[in-house]
């Protein structure tokens, strides 16, 4: 069975990486020592293979030799010190920056559990990216304004703004919005509803990838409780990766998980609760 995220969209900005089948998530991990359980089916995967990344005019690697994999529609965590480098690899992963040496790519698996075609580079048009205090960055007056900032204004792009249009229904939807109107100033939401706002602009682009770096910081229990509940529900239908220090209140979505190390190196893991 084919599937999208968002509504039917003819195709639009979608390829066949995202039009994957609705399988169950194949593999699960939890915060325990007990390894995964893998159940064989036709997949994809993103991954970083052997990234070290070192910034134009600096002496030192951020990254080095940076490896993961993250199946379809499973949730990861990473977790480390502060400085340890886990938001430059988000960077990495939304294309904000390249890598030194190594690769990011979307690799396809067959039922045997071995590459099924050539892999293909992670495109950065089709990764959504949540930065810490995303609030910070609102510029409109209103939520649809907000929303729409930055979509093509040409005539020519009628076709695509029609689609992003109907994203957009899907991602106010999604995240809960619908009950409040799009003429509301952004900056008059609570915190909760905010994040909200933040997750459902990224969503009406129909990433392949949502990265989330501390999506928790600087909410109160009730907005943090509010927000980790939304995550379950947008789970079922993306891969999400979130960068995070909240550990506990995440621990019931992370199906794999990774300690970035001070120097940039990171190894998978199963979280301390
Ligand atoms: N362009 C750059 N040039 C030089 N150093 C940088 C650059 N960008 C980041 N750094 C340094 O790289 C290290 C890793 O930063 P990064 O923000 O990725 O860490 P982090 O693990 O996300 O930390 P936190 O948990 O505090 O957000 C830090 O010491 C930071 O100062």
């Amino acid at each position: 069975m084919a599937f999208c995220y968002g509504p039917p969209c003819a195709g639009l900005r979608h390829n066949k990486l995202c039009a994957a089948e609705m399988v169950p998530s194949a593999y699960r991990r939890v915060a325990t020592k007990s390894r995964p359980l893998r159940i064989s089916s036709d997949h994809s995967c993103i991954e970083v293979r052997g990234v070290n990344y070192r910034p134009p005019g600096t002496q030192h690697n951020l990254l080095n030799e940076v490896s993961l994999s993250l199946r379809e529609k499973s949730f990861g965590l990473i977790f480390g010190r502060s400085g340890s480098g886990k938001t430059t690899l988000l960077h990495l992963l939304a294309g904000l920056s390249k890598p030194t040496s190594g690769s990011i790519i979307v690799q396809r698996y067959g039922y045997d559990g071995k590459p099924s075609e050539s892999p293909e580079p992670l495109a950065p048009e089709r990764v959504g990216i949540v930065f810490q205090f995303p609030e910070r960055y609102f510029l409109a007056d209103t939520i649809l304004e907000e929303m729409t900032f930055g979509w093509p204004r040409q005539k020519a792009d009628f076709t695509l703004r029609q689609q992003l249009a109907l994203n957009l229904q899907y991602a106010v939807n999604s995240v809960g919005l619908n009950t409040i109107s799009l003429d509301e100033d952004p900056h008059s939401l609570s915190g909760g509803y905010k994040r909200r706002l933040a997750l459902a602009i990224q969503l009406v682009q129909t990433p392949q990838l949502l990265l989330l770096d501390e999506p928790l910081a600087g909410l109160d229990w009730k907005a943090r409780a509010d927000v980790v509940k939304l995550l379950r529900h947008l789970k079922k239908e993306l891969t999400i990766l979130v960068v995070s220090h909240d550990l506990k209140e995440l621990s019931s979505l992370v199906d794999i998980s990774w300690r970035m190390q001070m120097g940039g190196i990171l190894k998978e893991e199963a979280f301390p609760l």
